[in-house]
């Protein structure tokens, strides 16, 4: 920081050009590799080091407690550096001393800083300090701003500390920093105002309090309560689990069609999870049905009559997320001709569903986990927080631990939307449901092109109980609309089916029969047939067979067909 040259105070004399080559001190050690400014090891780190350590304090103990322990490391390193550098040149007027402090701070890669004659007053000899200056390109504001997103204050924490600290040790008074406007705030530059601490609390009343010592108590307390809220969540979770489905919760999972275990298990969750407001993950192969669920979760919940917004993250460049989720001001980017709420503030009060969240750029990440952290957005360009209400769902066909451990997904992010994660199976781990399924859509797409097909031949659903169905029921619907509008007679039979299926059946027909498995096989497909002939009715599909219901249930169940 510092004070460079104020041309309106008396005592603050004439600034020398030469003042840098001072910093000759500040050598690299060509043995031992030390970097040492008269005798004091310094340090040079990564920008984004600052940046992680900043968000991981954040996400830690909270924002306020962060810029507590950020703003006194800044000052501890600015006392420090004021230190060395009065050693370096013990004869140097202190106005001099302060410029040097602001050139080493320039230096050391934290902004460029130009003071502001306008306003500003160094009169040391009758105690007047009031310095306003103008921060370029602070290093912490950009890293906040690629972490968190825009902010609502200012956050130039270590920045605004070293400037405090290096000129307390100087005029060994407590001299305080208060940053009034940030880039992270929108602004083109940073402005900030230092005087002694006096003074300062009158304008700005309780600026010195970062300077304290960290609340230990208070910390724990929040720890507590954090803890009892997820306790709380988890006691609420068990007994939904346990109560019956309430009347309300009936219909809303009416859309997904089946009844394998797997699939039961999932709505099972969604429908226990639907009437709090934790976030959710929904994990699974895409087209199993993710986005179906979710819809679910939010007509059972009590957001149901408020919004349901889906935004498919994948879909959108890395600006267009930021703007599309959080909104921005008027003028805040070209061709931004007026002010526009973001998906966020749409959602307040319903459900925003982000499909392919593993997709979202890192500023978008980082206000995401700002709106999880504190319920609020800000948009592009504006410094004003609004509050939002919305409950998250979120879904991924990605592996985000991978994504995760690769750096490329926020793993605090990663908790926060993982709260509950629900995994959709994939079709080929539904077992009779491809041919509910089937059924479904065979009425649906018949009813759709005005045709009356009566149902499948046999080989079709064999081939559908083997097929691996990479693209799930995405890719079953996509077959039968096909089928529909190609078949001729009243089933669908194997030409109506794509090419590849063919090639599925001539190698089955090809495969050489194996004793037990083609047996289980062959009893499956029966049984699968009878099922589907009979829409899933049991006793139906048991006279089909010619046995008993019992020995029809006693042989899905030894063949895996729940
Ligand atoms: N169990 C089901 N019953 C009826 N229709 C289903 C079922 N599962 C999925 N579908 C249908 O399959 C299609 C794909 O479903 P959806 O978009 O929900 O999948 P997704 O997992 O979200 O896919 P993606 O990951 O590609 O976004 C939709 O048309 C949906 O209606």
């Amino acid at each position: 920081m510092t004070a460079p040259p104020a041309p309106n105070g008396p005592g603050f004399t004439a600034l020398r050009a030469d003042i840098e080559p001072l910093l000759r001190d500040f050598t690299l050690g060509e043995h031992d590799g030390r970097l040492l400014l008269q005798g004091r090891r310094m340090l040079v780190q990564s920008a984004r080091s600052l940046g992680q350590l900043r968000e991981e304090l954040i996400h830690l103990l909270g924002t306020e407690l962060a810029r507590g322990v950020l703003k006194r490391y800044g000052y501890q390193a600015g006392f420090q550096d004021g230190h060395a550098l009065c050693q370096c040149h013990p004869g140097l007027p202190v106005e001099q001393q302060m410029h040097l402090g602001t050139v080493l701070h320039q230096k050391k890669g934290h902004a460029r800083i130009e003071t502001e004659p306008e306003g500003t007053h160094v009169d040391l000899a009758r105690g007047v300090l009031d310095i306003r200056s103008r921060w370029h390109d602070s290093v912490e504001a950009e890293q906040h701003l690629l972490l968190h997103g825009p902010s609502a204050e200012p956050v130039c924490w270590t920045l605004g500390g070293y400037a405090a600290g290096h000129l307390s040790y100087l005029l060994r008074r407590e001299v305080v920093a208060v940053e009034t406007t940030c880039r992270a705030q929108g602004h083109p530059y940073c402005r900030f105002r230092v005087g002694f601490r006096e003074e300062m609390e009158k304008h700005f009343p309780g600026c010195a309090d970062d300077y304290r010592r960290l609340d230990l108590g208070h910390l724990f307390h929040e720890l507590e309560q954090t803890v009892e809220a997820q306790r709380r969540t988890i006691r609420e979770l068990r007994e939904r689990l346990d109560a019956a489905p309430p009347a309300a919760n009936a219909q809303a999972f009416a859309a997904l069609i089946g009844r394998s275990p797997a699939l039961a298990r999932a709505v099972d969750i969604a429908r226990a999870v639907a009437g709090v407001s934790s976030t959710v993950l929904i994990t699974g192969e895409s087209g199993t049905g993710k986005e179906l669920l979710a819809r679910g979760i939010h007509a059972a919940s009590p957001r149901a009559a408020g919004p349901w917004i889906a935004l498919n993250c994948a879909t959108l460049t890395e600006s267009l997320q930021t703007t599309e989720l959080f909104g921005h001001a008027k003028g805040a980017f070209t061709g931004a001709s007026g002010a526009r709420a973001g998906l966020f503030e749409a959602a307040s009060g319903g459900t925003l569903f982000l499909d392919e969240v593993g997709e979202l750029s890192a500023s978008a990440q980082a206000a995401l986990l700002r709106v999880l952290q504190e319920g609020v957005v800000v948009r592009l360009g504006e410094h004003r927080e609004r509050r939002v209400d919305v409950r998250i769902v979120a879904a991924t066909h990605r592996d985000l631990d991978e994504h995760v451990a690769r750096g490329q997904f926020r793993a605090d992010l990663y908790y926060r939307l993982n709260v509950v994660s629900i995994r959709m199976p994939a079709l080929r781990e539904r077992g009779n449901d491809v041919l509910l399924l089937a059924q479904t859509l065979l009425a649906h797409f018949g009813a759709r092109f005005g045709r009356n097909l009566q149902g499948f031949a046999p080989e079709v659903l064999r081939l559908f109980l083997a097929h691996p169905w990479p693209g799930n029921v995405r890719e079953l619907a996509n077959v039968l609309e096909r089928a529909v509008l190609l078949a001729r007679g009243p089933h669908v039979e194997l030409d109506d089916l794509p090419e590849r299926f063919a090639a599925d059946a001539a190698s089955a027909a090809a495969a050489p029969p194996s004793a037990g498995a083609g047996a289980a096989q062959t009893e499956r497909e029966r049984i699968a047939v009878a099922l589907a002939r009979s829409g899933g009715r049991r006793e139906a599909a048991a006279a089909l067979l010619g046995i008993s219901r019992a020995t029809l249930w006693r042989r899905m169940k030894r063949l895996g067909l729940g």
